[in-house]
């Protein structure tokens, strides 16, 4: 499959609840390797959109969803091209019965929660298995069931489980949900190795801190909608973030990174 194709290409979509629109996105491309941070407030439609692309939701006829050019993926083909991590995926890998952390990996395979009698994993998967979680040094962790894991390193052995299938890009939900300053530090440091390694980082997220140096385009929504869609340096600004959020927020720069404080 040629890298020509976008990552992501949405025409004409629209996903009802309720009888209201939640999401409606008449275009948005986003390109092979750019990486792109998708940053709204709480209920702006972020989930929704990742669940659209997950394929956990499905829009209004009429719409087109393409992944790297293809409009209907299987769940198998998908995880080769984009791997997705979620909070809330955290949350079922978390429940009874207990998963230990290499076979957590490792099912991602089969797109199951742990592995069963009937899968034939091969000394390849493992092998891949090991390394991804190698790569976002999680490694340590093989032999821990993953209930028993910090929030932080339970969120890199999902992103392993990811990365595993070697996906040309990763959709990260929320990655750095419930991390403490030092753990979120340490996995945004981990984040821009995987981006340093050519995989493309789509962030949906609404903390200006997380959006990595690596970063160029931002898309803002709002309501829904897209408020914004463009080049970081002129989105992150004062005003932008204030009419996003509603709030007078204060921006500034540190190095290559962004804070906003709320401009009392
Ligand atoms: N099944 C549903 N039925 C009715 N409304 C829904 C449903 N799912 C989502 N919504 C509404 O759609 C809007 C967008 O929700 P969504 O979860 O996508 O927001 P979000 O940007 O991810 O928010 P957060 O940052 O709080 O996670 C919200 O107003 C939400 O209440």
């Amino acid at each position: 499959m040629a890298d020509e194709h976008p990552l992501l290409a949405l025409a004409g979509v629209r996903v009802m609840a309720d009888e209201a629109c939640i999401l409606d996105l008449p275009v948005l491309s986003i390109a092979a390797g750019e990486n792109t941070a998708i940053l709204g407030a709480n209920g702006s439609g972020k989930s929704t959109l990742v669940k659209l692309i997950a394929r956990e939701l499905y829009p209004a006829w009429g719409a087109d969803v393409r992944i790297f050019g293809q409009d209907s993926w299987n769940v198998f083909e998908l995880r080769r091209h984009l791997g997705i991590v979620s909070s809330t995926m955290q949350l079922d890998f978390d429940a009874e019965p207990p998963l230990e952390v290499l076979d957590c990996v490792v099912s991602g395979f089969f797109a199951s929660r742990g592995l069963w009698a009937h899968q034939h994993y091969t000394q390849d998967m493992i092998d891949a298995s090991r390394a991804a979680l190698a790569e976002v040094a999680a490694d340590h962790l093989i032999g821990r069931s993953i209930a028993s894991l910090s929030t932080g390193e339970a969120r890199r052995v999902l992103i392993a489980r990811a990365l595993a299938h070697r996906p040309r890009a990763l959709l990260l939900d929320e990655p750095c949900a419930g991390l403490d300053p030092a753990a979120r530090h340490h996995f945004l440091d981990m984040l821009r190795g995987i981006a340093a390694g050519g995989t493309t980082l789509v962030l949906v997220t609404h903390h200006i801190e997380e959006i990595l140096p690596e970063i160029d385009r931002i898309v803002m929504l709002r309501g829904g909608r897209i408020a914004r869609d463009g080049a970081k340096a002129e989105l992150l600004t004062s005003d932008a973030l204030s009419a996003l959020f509603d709030l007078p927020i204060a921006v500034r720069t540190h190095g290559a990174w962004y804070r906003a404080d709320i401009d009392h």
